[in-house]
Order: C-alpha cells, then sequence, then structure tokens
C-alpha cells in the first residue's frame, strides 16, 4: 500500500454507528450475523454509494455499519483490490454498494485514513500491514508483574508513529507482590514512556481501576488496545464494559476447547459513548515506517545526540559521541541506548528490502514495456521487412 493512503485528509463526516445502542457480543460465531439488517438493496444498487464503517473483521468479510446503523457484511470491489493489496481494515470509513443479485455488500472505496496502525507484514519480505485506521488512543497493555521491556519499547514506538495519544495500561495488579513493587514497576515504565504518557494501573480485582482507562476514551472517540495473548486485553475490555462480553483465556479453558485467543477485531461500544478495539494476536511487531515514533519513543536518546560531534553519529566508537558519554556517565541506560540502536537498524533494513523491492518491480515493468514494444513491432510488419531488408 501507498503510503499517502495513509495520511490525513480533509474534515470528515460523523462516523457512522455513532451512538448505536447495544455493545458487539463477543467473538462467537453466529452471533453478528443475527444483526446483520438486510439492506435496503435500490438505495445502493440505484447509483449512490452508503457511507460505512468497517466494525468488524474476522477471517470473513468485514463487517461494516452503516451510518443508518444498519450492518451488512462486504466483500471488495474487483476493481479495488485488483494489482495492488487494498483491503479495508477496522475503523476505515469505506463505501459501499448493495447489488441486487448479491446478499453481500460491496466495498467500492476506502476513503483515506486520518490514522492507521502499521506493521511490517510478517509473512512478506517488504510489505506494511495495518492493523486498524482512524483512531484517537492507542492503548499499549502489559503486565504489571512481567513487563517486558524491549517489547513495550517496540510498542510505544509503533504507538507514536500513528500520531495518536498514547497511554499504558499495567494489567492484573492484583498479582504484584506489594504496593512497592506496583510503584517501582510504574516508575519504571513511566521512565521507559516518557513524561507525555500516562500510566495506568488496572486489576480485573477491582473494577473501579478501570474508570481511569473509561475517561480516556471519551464519547465520539475510539481507542485501540495493543498487548501480547494473555496480557489481560479481553479482561479488560470486560472491565470496561461492565459485563462479560469479550471472551477471555479463562472461559475457553474451562470448556476444555484448549487456550483462547481473540481471533476477530471488533469495535466495541463503552457505556461513555467512546469505542475501543481489541486488537488480539499482534505478536509479530516489525517496524514499517518508525522514524517518527522512534524520535518520540527515545527522545531522551535524540537529545543527547544533538551533542554528539558528527550529525550521523550512530553512537559506537565515534569520537566526540554525548550518547556515549552518557551511558559512561550513568545517565543513560546502556540497554535503552542498545534498544535504541537495534529499533534503527531494524528501520534501516526494512527501508533497504523497500528500496529493493522497488527496484525489482520497476525492472519487471520495464521488461514488460519492452517485451510488449517488440511484440508491436514483430506485428507490424517492420520486424519481417528488417530481416529481408538485412538478408
Ligand atoms: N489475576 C489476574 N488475572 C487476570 C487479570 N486480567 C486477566 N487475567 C487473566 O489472564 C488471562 C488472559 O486474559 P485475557 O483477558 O483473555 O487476555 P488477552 O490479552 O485478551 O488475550 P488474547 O485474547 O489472547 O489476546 C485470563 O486467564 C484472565 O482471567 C487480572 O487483573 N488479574
Ligand atoms: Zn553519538
Amino acid at each position: 500500500m501507498r503510503r499517502d493512503d495513509l495520511l490525513a485528509p480533509d474534515g470528515r463526516e460523523p462516523r457512522p454507528g455513532e451512538g448505536a445502542d447495544a455493545p458487539c457480543p463477543g467473538s462467537g460465531s453466529g452471533a453478528e450475523d443475527a444483526r446483520e439488517a438486510p439492506v435496503a438493496r435500490d438505495a445502493g444498487a440505484a447509483g449512490a454509494p452508503l457511507a460505512g464503517e468497517v466494525v468488524k473483521l474476522d477471517r470473513g468479510f468485514p463487517l461494516v455499519r452503516l451510518a443508518d446503523g444498519r450492518e451488512l457484511r462486504c466483500e471488495h470491489a474487483t476493481a479495488l483490490v485488483k494489482g495492488e493489496k487494498v483491503r479495508a481494515v477496522i475503523g476505515d470509513r469505506v463505501e459501499v454498494s448493495a447489488p441486487d443479485e448479491h446478499d453481500m455488500g460491496i466495498i467500492e472505496a476506502i476513503l483515506p485514513r486520518e490514522r492507521a496502525f502499521v506493521r511490517k507484514d510478517p509473512t512478506e519480505r517488504a510489505v506494511p500491514q495495518v492493523l486498524a485506521a482512524n483512531f484517537d488512543r492507542v492503548i499499549v497493555a502489559q503486565p504489571l508483574a512481567e513487563v517486558n521491556r524491549r517489547r513495550l519499547e517496540r510498542e510505544l514506538v509503533l504507538a507514536y508513529e500513528t500520531g495518536a495519544a498514547v497511554t499504558v495500561v499495567l494489567t492484573k495488579a492484583d498479582l504484584a507482590a506489594d504496593d512497592d513493587q506496583v510503584r517501582a514497576v510504574s516508575d519504571q515504565v513511566r521512565a521507559i514512556a516518557g513524561p507525555d504518557v500516562q500510566t495506568i494501573v488496572v486489576s480485573s480485582a477491582d473494577p473501579s481501576s478501570a474508570e481511569a482507562v473509561r475517561a480516556l476514551v471519551p464519547a465520539g472517540s475510539m481507542a485501540v488496545l495493543i498487548g501480547r495473548s494473555g496480557v489481560g486485553k479481553s479482561s479488560l475490555v470486560n472491565l470496561l464494559l461492565g459485563e462479560e462480553v469479550q471472551e477471555t483465556a479463562a472461559v475457553r479453558e474451562g470448556d476444555g476447547k484448549g487456550r483462547h485467543t481473540t481471533v476477530s477485531r471488533e469495535v466495541i461500544e463503552l457505556p461513555g459513548g467512546g469505542r475501543i478495539v481489541d486488537m488480539p494476536g499482534v505478536r509479530g511487531l516489525g517496524l514499517w515506517d518508525a522514524d517518527a515514533g522512534i524520535g518520540a519513543a527515545f527522545a531522551d536518546v535524540e537529545a543527547l545526540a544533538e551533542g554528539c560531534r558528527f550529525r550521523d553519529c550512530r553512537h559506537g566508537d565515534e569520537p566526540g559521541c554525548a550518547v556515549r558519554a552518557a551511558v559512561e556517565a550513568g545517565e543513560l541506560a546502556p540497554e535503552r541506548l542498545a534498544s535504541y540502536q537495534a529499533l534503527r537498524q531494524e528501520t534501516a533494513d526494512i527501508r533497504e528490502r523497500r528500496e529493493q523491492a522497488r527496484w525489482a518491480q520497476g525492472e519487471k515493468a520495464s521488461h514488460v514495456r519492452i517485451s510488449k514494444a517488440r511484440k508491436a513491432y514483430q506485428k507490424s510488419g517492420h520486424a519481417k521487412r528488417g530481416r529481408r531488408a538485412g538478408r
């Protein structure tokens, strides 16, 4: 997908589905089908496309909520997906048609995204993958008693890169040894996340702990919730809802169906009018465009780097490196510098792969142009005449 697909467009129409009453049920199959109202065929088929928003994505087809609140399963128009790997993602605003002969709607257009959460496609060498669009906040969940610093740094880079507001939620606080551990971990996380990021401690043993999170997702806004499997995202969503809507691991383990991992992505309406997307299955978080994200997540390192003698200092063994000096003076943790350098290297590598891919594609395209030109030439008869003349 082209980068400009992700850029901010103009003013927006009101979000379709805003103020809808019932929260979406869990990811169990079948439940959502019941809510799919048959679309007024003539409305779409008559010409004017219907505005909608992708509110659920699972292994099947996107579920689009139309401006009037009805929901419709959709497939992509062939013209939209031909050649390019364009797919509507959760939060996308789309235009759909509903032709008479189809039992599904057709996504004719995906409107430019105000914001997108993008990672490197884990199955491809140099292809981006958009996971969600048009949200206002990214909530990064980490288990308080087992914070994975490197994963947190990566999650923060990706979250910052979106340009949305960022919050860290430390989950399962009841598993902490004592209040001292809660305070110590919160302080460490604050040091990593930076002074602008709010860090909230929650526990499903204390439902009121989620209040501070709910306050960050006011009416009309949407948050996406990321974090590794089992960190307690679904449990947090249930706390925010005040009821069991998202199925959690414990529920599933109980019925002997093995470890549950949420597979669908859906927009969930919260009681206060805000909306949240539980983003499951985000295991690999390969960086795509991440320069701004790294700059924001490692603002401390970049501020120090201003003092390096060379503008392109890699903070290795260059003379006059202010960053290394800070490490040696004990002002910057060596592992933080190591993370910074590793993430910078990762973006440099992906950039190079993109260049290579672009180059290879350009070569393929010119090959096609040459063989087309050759065929046209041969068809025109010039080739034969040329050959005869050369004899
Ligand atoms: N002790 C304790 N356990 C919790 C808490 N929150 C969640 N858990 C447990 O942690 C496990 C995983 O919780 P989930 O909410 O399903 O985790 P998830 O992040 O949604 O996992 P995926 O759906 O795989 O992405 C379950 O067994 C929950 O009961 C908490 O605050 N305290
Ligand atoms: Zn340096």
